[in-house]
């Protein structure tokens, strides 16, 4: 964490703007392939198994593909919770029902998602869940996660802890994203465990 006020939110943005340029270099067909391994490792971590409802999200462009996990979860009869945005970045979860549930959002300014549009279930039933995949552009190894800035995900990280709701908290790299350290604020909590095409690294306890 930085003494200096301000100073690692900006150390963030400029972290950000290369991890995404990365992301935005990265083949397509490698992202599918390394999709399917990301696949692999997640659906075998012990710490999944009687998980009934997981949230997770839906992958666009350079992001590690989360397709193969959900479309895994979704075929074993897990209920797959996927985020819809909201104007104030705060988010809304809906059920995923299959590719067809699906529909391209368009805001002003930002990337395409793919969003649920199936009846809203509220932002408070993340609590559901018992994982929850997070996105990230990176993850230190202390579980510190760098998100895209929003806000989103730290306040699902608040609604969760507030809830007393202690899922596994998941996030899927790229190995390179797996960093040393990255800048951190206050209200940053660390997750669990990254998965990687490699592998999973746990963090903490
Ligand atoms: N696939 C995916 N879905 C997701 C997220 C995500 O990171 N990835 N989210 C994670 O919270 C939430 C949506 N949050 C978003 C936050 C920023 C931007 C975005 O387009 N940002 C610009 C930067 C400028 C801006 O913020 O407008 C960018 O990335 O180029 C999009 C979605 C929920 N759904
Ligand atoms: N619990 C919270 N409730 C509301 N706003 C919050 C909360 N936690 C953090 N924020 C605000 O959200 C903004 C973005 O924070 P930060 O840069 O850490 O995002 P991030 O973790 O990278 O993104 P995300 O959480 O969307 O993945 C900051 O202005 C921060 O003050």
């Amino acid at each position: 964490m930085s003494p200096v006020p301000g100073e690692a939110a900006e150390a963030k943005r400029v972290l950000r703007r290369s991890l995404l340029s990365e992301r935005r270099a990265r083949p397509a067909a490698e992202v599918r392939r390394l999709g399917l391994a990301l696949a692999e490792v997640a659906a075998g971590l012990p710490e999944l198994e009687g998980v009934r409802t997981v949230a997770a999200y839906v992958s666009v462009g350079g992001e590690p593909d989360t397709g193969p996990l959900v479309a895994r979860w979704h075929a074993r009869g897990v209920r797959v919770l996927l985020p819809v945005l909201l104007p104030d970045d705060d988010l809304d979860w809906a059920v995923y029902e299959g590719p067809a549930s699906l529909r391209e959002v368009r805001r002003a300014g930002r990337m395409t998602l793919r969003e649920p549009a199936g009846p809203r279930l509220g932002p408070g039933a993340v609590t559901e869940a018992g994982a929850v995949l997070l996105p990230g552009l990176a993850v230190d190894r202390a579980g510190l996660r760098l998100g895209r800035g929003g806000g989103s995900y730290d306040r699902v990280l608040t609604r969760l802890a507030a809830s007393g709701a202690d899922p596994l908290l998941l996030v899927l790299l790229y190995e390179e994203e797996l960093r040393e350290s990255v800048p951190a604020e206050p209200h940053d909590r660390p997750v669990h465990a990254a998965v990687t095409p490699a592998g999973v690294r746990r963090f903490g306890g």
